[in-house]
Formats: C-alpha cells, sequence, structure tokens
C-alpha cells in the first residue's frame, strides 16, 4: 500500500500542507517542527520502501493485529508519517516488558500506536499517560484500543504536555513512573526530560525519539529551533551524571537514558 494515501475529504488541507512543507523544503527547512500549527513528520535512517527496511520487518517484527490495524490506518492519514516508526515501538515494548512497567508516559500521542503497543504489554492495572493536544488524531485510534481490550490503561489528557506532567508531579507521582516516550514538540524536549526524570524512577527508562533529526544534527541551522533543541540536548545527555544512555541509529535516532 502507498505510504500515504490521501482521503478525499482531507485532498484541499493536504495540499495546503503539501505547499507549506515545500515552501519549508524550498527554503532550506527540511524538518520545520510546525506547519500550520502541526508537527512534521520525521526521515528515517533507512528508506521505509528500502528492501532493507522490509527485510528488517520480515525479520523482526511480531505486530499485534490491531496494532498493525492502527498502523496502516494511519498511514492513510495526511500526517501518517508523525505516527513511530513500528520497530522503534516494538523495542519500547520490550523495554516496558523487560523492566516490568506499571505506569508509563507518552509524550506526543498522534493516533496513538504507541500508546496502544505499550497498553498491550502492561499489566492490567497498568496505565499510560498519553499526553497531547490534539484530540482528533486520537479520536482515530480510540476505537482500536478499545477493540484490543486496552482502552482502560489509556488515560488521555489534552492539553500542552508541559502541563500534564507538572500535574503529575503536584499530585505527588515523583519517582513512580517506569517509562517514559518523548515523541512531541522537539523545542520543549528538554523540558520533558528534566520533568521526566522527576517523574521516573531509578532504574526506568527515557526514550527520546527523533535525536538525529534526519541527519540535520551534524550542522544545526540557527535559525531551526528543533534542531537546535535536539542538538542542545544530545550534548547535555552525554554529560548527564544521572542517567546512563544509548543513542540507538533506529528510525531517526531514538536515545535511552537509564535513570541512575
Ligand atoms: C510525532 S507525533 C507522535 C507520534 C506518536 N508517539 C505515535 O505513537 O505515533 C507528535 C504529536 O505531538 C503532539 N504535540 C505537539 N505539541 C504538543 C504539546 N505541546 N503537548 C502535547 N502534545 C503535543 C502532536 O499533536 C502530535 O500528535
Amino acid at each position: 500500500m502507498p505510504l500515504l494515501s490521501v482521503p478525499k475529504e482531507v485532498a484541499v488541507g493536504t495540499a495546503m500542507l503539501g505547499i507549506a512543507f515545500a515552501t519549508g523544503v524550498l527554503a532550506g527547512k527540511r524538518y520545520p517542527s510546525l506547519v500550520f500549527g502541526t508537527p512534521k513528520s520525521h526521515k528515517s535512517l533507512i528508506a521505509k520502501n528500502s528492501p532493507l527496511w522490509q527485510y528488517i520487518l520480515d525479520h523482526s517484527l511480531r505486530e499485534h493485529p490491531i496494532l498493525k490495524k492502527l498502523r496502516l490506518l494511519t498511514l492513510e492519514h495526511p500526517w501518517g508519517r508523525m505516527m513511530v516508526s513500528c520497530d522503534e515501538a516494538q523495542l519500547m515494548a520490550n523495554l516496558v516488558k523487560l523492566i516490568k512497567a506499571k505506569k508509563v508516559i507518552e509524550i506526543g500521542v498522534f493516533t496513538g500506536y504507541n500508546a496502544l503497543n505499550m497498553a498491550l504489554v502492561l499489566p492490567d492495572n497498568g496505565r499510560v499517560i498519553a499526553c497531547d493536544i490534539n484530540e482528533d488524531y486520537a479520536k482515530i485510534g480510540k476505537p482500536l484500543w478499545k477493540e484490543a481490550g486496552v482502552e482502560h490503561k489509556i488515560d488521555l489528557r489534552i492539553k500542552p504536555a508541559i502541563q500534564t506532567l507538572d500535574e503529575l508531579l503536584a499530585s505527588g507521582e515523583a519517582e513512580t513512573f517506569d517509562f517514559a516516550f518523548i515523541d512531541a514538540d522537539k523545542e520543549s524536549y528538554n523540558e520533558y526530560y528534566e520533568k521526566c526524570l522527576r517523574l521516573i524512577r531509578k532504574g526506568g527508562i527515557i526514550a527520546i525519539d527523533n535525536v538525529l533529526f534526519g541527519g540535520n544534527v551534524l550542522k544545526p541551522r540557527k535559525d531551526d529551533l528543533a534542531v537546535q533543541s535536539i542538538h542542545r540536548l544530545n550534548e547535555k545527555l552525554l554529560r548527564d551524571s544521572r542517567i546512563s544512555i544509548s543513542m540507538l541509529p533506529m528510525a531517526d535516532g531514538v536515545t535511552l537514558a537509564f535513570k541512575l
């Protein structure tokens, strides 16, 4: 199936978004973080239409059928490429299982592929605090959360993620979470990281997406605030004695920060 299949009813909107994106590209901004208030999609280090990518899927992906259904549905959305990479999501599910996580945070839900992915491996009393500012995206995934029988594990909070994280801290939930995935507006990554580090217990994991930003971190442009923000965080994490880290060349780059 094509990577992007645009329903007729959104064709006009998509054309406008395409023009906005093309304008950004022509202006040298390959990955503007916001176009008409919507975060842009990101590149994968291995092209999603390459034989090597297919090989990876064929030899490692064990995707729950309802998760697959949501992935295919999301790919039909004009912003489908914002969805987390399925191999990366599988790694997160494996980590969540490995550390026997019960409470996890998802910052940037979109249609809820990774929220569902994590909910599927959490125990029945486990919780995903799912943070997003756009409920329309989540409405696409919600029926599938229900179909998978894990809707009760996903606590969707529609407001700026910083606000949700502050509320969790204010309600005394510091050091009670096991895992967090940071995948929203790049300019706020440092704040997300600092707040998640307070919310996560020792031995917990923070996964940070898009840390290579299509390779743009090699030469961050001064006017590209998203890449600047990610690059600064990458430099900080290297020297951060509160964590140990691994930076993986998976998808668009993912850093795993293990709280010490
Ligand atoms: C890359 S997508 C997330 C993909 C998602 N993790 C998945 O499983 O497919 C980024 C999401 O961040 C959300 N977002 C952008 N700014 C935000 C903010 N300030 N607070 C919460 N969510 C935000 C967008 O609405 C979008 O749904």
